[in-house]
């Protein structure tokens, strides 16, 4: 990207250019169109071309000041003690803390014989400042940092933040501005994005972003919706307080008014301790709850602080050491299905390996071919993989390359619709059948090559090989032995574990072909306890129809439709042959339910599993079907209709017959149960008094109906 026969001047106005473009996306809009990794490189970049230039300085560089702005529609607060930024060792080994002590001491003019400088140590928030000010104790104002010398006033949607206390605890002073930061906890973050995800909205890129696009929302409801935090690090305007005489002590004070504090913080003796905290902290950080990019060191007394004073942007006394960046650049190599234990398809991401979050990542989800779409990635693309935590490493954007000529000084109209996206992607809209260019879902499970389907207005592909597919294998074993299906006593998570690990059992019909000694050589498994799950999987071997219907583990199908569905067609048989619109005659059986039926039997290997469950010699509780659950007083009983009744039509009466269990006959023989007489009739009834057959008359027949 650097154009090599640029001049010093040139490169110097590009990058201000760009980095001013990147600046605004990020603190205006909450939306950036590079990682930080790749700002923080330029900004680097710049900072030396200046320092090898100083003809080149300008005031209004981004390297001398606070970059920020009002957005319109918010009340603009003015800082009396201004909000500033921190200088940034980028070096993310031990170099960083051993700089920035060096600085320190020289400008604190110590010799090398002085004790060591005592430092703070805190953890490096990854979210936004945030200024609170508190009168007499009450919460009057809450603000962000802005430009630094003036934010915007955000009291209402702060107030929506549980932690934060309304009132301070203890004898507050007359004016305590506190200055910390808000952010998003990424298990908070990540339900956020799974919602989104499944009613196929746009998702957030990353926890920081999002909390800073919450907090200077318009409307204080919509803040609510999503969960932030606070931590509070330092201090703006006080009056009427003594300000303790170390930042740690500070810290401590805050926290006695009920502020949160965060406890991962230490006090130094010179620089060996800021190293050993960062690597600590290293150590810690996928398991913290939230993004941290650094550890910020500050040195601990107020006095030796007022020494060191201020640059223009930051001060002099404190420093923030990063981490290796959670976002970066790189290559989608190719893209692989993923099949998941419930038989979901997920398209993951082959990268060029990249160094990310502090490990080498080279797969990374995509989630869904819908956000793939909505993110405009395609194979052979550069794109911005984020791996922060214990979080599955994910591809958020595609990368589109900045060519330096596109940047004015002042960001192009419009940039806010382009961040994170290729110049038009946000206008089209994701069509019902997501396609993206050179990239197609495949039609099989790559797994077992049952055939891959997504629900209508569903978002993910699946596999329908639901009891044959070896990805589902685990999952398929646990739901069919549950307590609301088969009911197979002791047949867990953990022993599920191990006859699938062991290739003892791959599909349902060889968990009833176990034996004894088989299930007792398992590890933690007795004599007594292999019988006992031999007895409770040969008491399994009758269950209703309709809990053998939910076992099998049908998508859309669970124990109340499985009921509906045993009622109805009486027959596992009768079932697994009916079509669509017999199976959209079930009651509460609408058209996503049927396709899911009809494909599941639809699939040979799915049929042939359920034989061999029948072979095994499992066997349904079957009924007649339909009316299964009413009374049936005619059943088993033959009757015949003669003359015409009262109210009842023929066609009436004998539907009323056989729903009630019983059958219509044309003659009277001696196995007719009774002979119904209307007006006029004939033969029949002659006969049924030779033959001893009983006679009813329409009331007859409905107190008979009535039980
Ligand atoms: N991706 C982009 O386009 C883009 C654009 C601009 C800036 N950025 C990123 O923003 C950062 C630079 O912004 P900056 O100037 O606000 O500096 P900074 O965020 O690196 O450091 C200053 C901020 O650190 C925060 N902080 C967190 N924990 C703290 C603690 N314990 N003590 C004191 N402060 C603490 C405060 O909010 C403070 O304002 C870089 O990480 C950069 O990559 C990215
Ligand atoms: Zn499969």
């Amino acid at each position: 990207m650097t154009d090599a026969s640029a001049t010093p001047a040139q490169r110097a106005a590009a990058l201000r250019a760009q980095l001013n473009h990147h600046a605004h996306c990020y603190y205006v809009l909450d939306t950036p169109e590079v990682p930080d990794a790749e700002y923080d490189r330029l900004f680097a970049e710049l900072q030396a071309l200046e320092a090898a230039h100083p003809e080149l300085l300008t005031a209004d560089s981004p390297t001398q000041r606070v970059i920020g702005a009002v957005l319109p529609g918010l009340t603009p607060v003015q800082h009396v003690v201004p909000m500033l930024s921190i200088t940034t060792e980028t070096d993310t080994t031990e170099g960083g803390a051993i700089a920035f002590d060096a600085r320190v001491r020289r400008e604190l003019a110590l010799a090398e014989t002085d004790p060591p400088v005592e430092y703070a140590a805190e953890l490096k928030f990854d979210g936004l400042a945030m200024s609170l000010r508190y009168e007499h104790g009450l919460l009057t104002q809450a603000a962000t940092r802005g430009d630094g010398e003036t934010g915007e006033d955000v009291t209402q949607n702060v107030r929506t933040i549980g932690q934060i206390p309304l009132r301070l605890q203890g004898e507050a002073p007359a004016v305590l501005e506190v200055r910390g930061e808000v952010y998003m906890r990424r298990d908070d973050f990540e339900r956020l994005n799974e919602r989104q995800r499944e009613k196929g909205e746009k998702t957030f890129v990353n926890p920081r972003n999002t909390a800073a696009g919450a907090i200077r929302q318009l409307d204080p409801a919509l803040v609510r919706q999503r969960p932030l935090c606070f931590y509070a690090y330092g201090l703006g305007e006080v009056q009427g307080w003594d300000i303790p005489a170390t930042h740690a002590a500070m810290l401590d004070a805050l926290a006695a008014f009920g502020l949160p504090v965060n406890g991962d913080r230490v006090v130094a003796q010179g620089v060996r301790g800021l190293i050993d905290f960062h690597q600590a902290m290293a150590a810690k950080r996928d398991a913290l709850p939230f993004d941290i990019d650094g550890i910020v060191y500050k040195v601990n007394s107020r006095a030796q602080q007022q020494q060191l004073g201020f640059k223009t942007r930051e001060p002099r006394w404190a420093v923030a050491h990063k981490y290796p960046a959670q976002e970066q650049v790189t290559t989608l190599l190719a893209i692989d299905i993923q099949v998941g234990r419930t038989g979901k398809l997920t398209p993951v991401a082959r990268l060029d390996p990249v160094f990310v979050g502090g490990t080498t990542v080279s797969n990374a989800t995509l989630h869904n071919l819908f956000e793939m779409r909505r993110k405009g990635v395609r194979l052979g693309d550069r794109v911005i993989v984020r791996r922060a935590g214990d979080v599955i490493p994910e591809v958020v954007s595609r990368y589109r390359e900045p060519p330096a000529h596109e940047y004015a000084s002042t960001p192009p109209e419009g940039a806010a619709a382009l961040a994170w996206e290729r110049p038009g992607a946000r206008s089209v809209p994701v069509e019902r059948f997501p396609y993206v260019p050179n990239f197609h879902m495949p039609r099989a499970c790559p797994v077992c090559n049952s055939a891959a389907a997504r629900e209508r207005g569903g978002m993910d592909y699946r596999c329908t090989g639901g009891v044959f597919c070896p990805a589902q294998r685990k999952q398929a074993l646990l739901h069919f032995a549950g307590r609301r299906a088969m009911d197979i006593e002791g047949l867990g998570d953990k022993l599920v574990e191990q006859l699938v690990d062991q290739g003892i059992v791959l599909s349902l019909p060889g968990l009833y072909k176990l034996g004894v000694a088989k299930l007792a050589a398992l590890d933690r498994m007795a004599e007594k306890s292999a019988q006992n799950i031999i007895d409770a999987l040969e008491k399994s071997k009758t269950p209703t129809l309709a809990r053998f219907l939910f076992s099998l583990g049908i998508r859309q199908v669970g124990e109340t439709t499985a009921k509906d569905l045993a009622r109805h067609f009486g027959t596992l048989d009768k079932l697994m042959g009916a079509s669509i619109e017999q199976l959209l005659e079930v009651p509460d059986v609408g058209p996503i339910v049927a396709a899911s039926i009809h494909t599941f039997f639809a699939q040979p290997h799915n049929v042939e599993v359920v034989e061999q469950l029948l072979a095994a010699g499992v066997q349904p509780k079957e009924s007649e079907g339909e009316g299964d659950d009413r009374p049936r007083p005619l059943l088993g009983k033959t009757l015949v209709l003669t003359g015409t009744l009262p109210t009842l039509s023929r066609d009436e009466a004998q539907a009323l017959i056989e729903a009630a269990g019983g059958k219509v006959s044309g003659s009277v023989s001696k196995k007719t149960s009774y002979v119904i007489a209307g007006e006029e009739a004939g033969s029949k009834l002659e006969k049924a008094r030779t033959l001893g057959v009983t006679v009813l008359d329409e009331a007859g027949l409905l107190a008979l109906l009535a039980g």
